[in-house]
């Protein structure tokens, strides 16, 4: 193919790892590249909270926008960056292979415990992960962090906080892995929805020729999976990255399983389901588990949260 793909993404150093990720996936099958650096509302408001500039596309509008207009041909994300609706020019066409899916907490003191005695003060931006903490983790104090990752790791090293949580994958391919000194299980900490994998958003009429070959190069088809239930839970939820809910799905040969749920922002509450089915049902099933979550109680805390803006 002669056309050159131009690869939309924000310009922070974890998206341009992806875009490149993705630039050198596409390049191995031949396929010219271009990266266009685009900023978004997110990389450019940093004294709000992300819940209260809003949930729907602070990182991805601007590259819609060019999407739009023909400025570039895809758009990469962190795939759990995606609000769970998009607007119907648009559609997710490939997921890459996902990176180990959990949270961590990263330090530069060595000798930090994390456990359910110690005091210590965790740097988090994350409604989830606020949560998950108070739940969990009562002994913890939690103050807000927001930024980049190099932002997050100056501000530790300032003195702001002891620690970061953080998903593992952005802490792996920003080369701070040696900085971990906890893994958060999955059973706990379940992640957020797409946490590890890298999404590529096009338009809804990009040439189908192209679209196969973007796919080709790029798609994981366990990740897509998963992806796909993740957001399927989401999506019923009604809920991006600023309601604290989380979700896993796991794939075994053809069977997928999900787990899915929400907690309450105090911590006091956390609901959890798991559910199993054939991955062809992918989005069902994940449809069906935030609907167990619903009825258990999810609706009241999706309720609070909504009077409590
Ligand atoms: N919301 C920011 C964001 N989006 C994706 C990642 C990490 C990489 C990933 O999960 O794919 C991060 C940082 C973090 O949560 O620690």
């Amino acid at each position: 193919m002669d056309k050159v793909v131009k690869i939309g993404t924000r310009g922070s150093k974890l998206a341009l790892w992806q875009a490149d990720y993705v630039a050198e996936l596409l390049q191995n099958e031949g396929v010219k590249t271009e990266t266009v650096i685009i900023e978004t509302k997110g990389d450019k408001i940093l004294d709000k909270s992300l819940s209260k500039i809003g949930s729907k596309g602070v990182f991805t509008e601007e590259l819609e926008e060019q999407l739009r207009n023909g400025g570039i041909d895809i758009a990469v994300h962190s795939a759990k960056d995606m609000q769970a609706t998009l607007d119907e020019d648009f559609k997710l066409i490939a997921f890459t292979e996902r990176e180990q899916v959990n949270d961590v907490v990263v330090s530069y003191n060595k000798n930090l415990k994390i456990n359910t005695t110690d005091k210590v003060v965790l740097g988090t931006s994350s409604v989830r992960r606020v949560a998950m903490l108070k739940h969990y983790y009562p002994n913890i104090e939690v103050v807000d962090v927001r930024g980049n990752l190099q932002t997050r790791m100056r501000k530790m090293e300032e003195g702001l906080c002891d620690a970061l949580v953080l998903a593992y994958a952005g802490v792996h391919r920003m080369g701070y892995a040696e900085h971990i000194v906890h893994h958060f299980s999955l059973d706990e900490f379940t992640p957020a929805a797409g946490q590890g994998s890298v999404a590529i958003e096009a338009s809804s009429n990009i040439d189908p020729a192209l679209e196969r070959v973007i796919r080709k190069a790029v798609n994981n088809e366990d990740a897509e999976y998963r992806l796909r239930a993740e957001r399927g839970f989401l999506k019923k939820l009604q809920g991006g990255c600023s309601i604290p809910a989380f979700a896993l799905a796991s794939l075994d040969g053809n069977e997928l399983s999900i787990t899915g749920g929400l907690v309450k922002l105090d911590g006091s509450h956390i609901i959890r389901h798991t559910k199993s089915g054939d991955k062809m049902q992918a989005k069902e099933l994940g449809r069906e588990i935030a609907e167990m979550v619903l009825n258990d109680g999810g609706d009241k805390i999706l309720a609070e949260i909504k009077s409590s803006k």
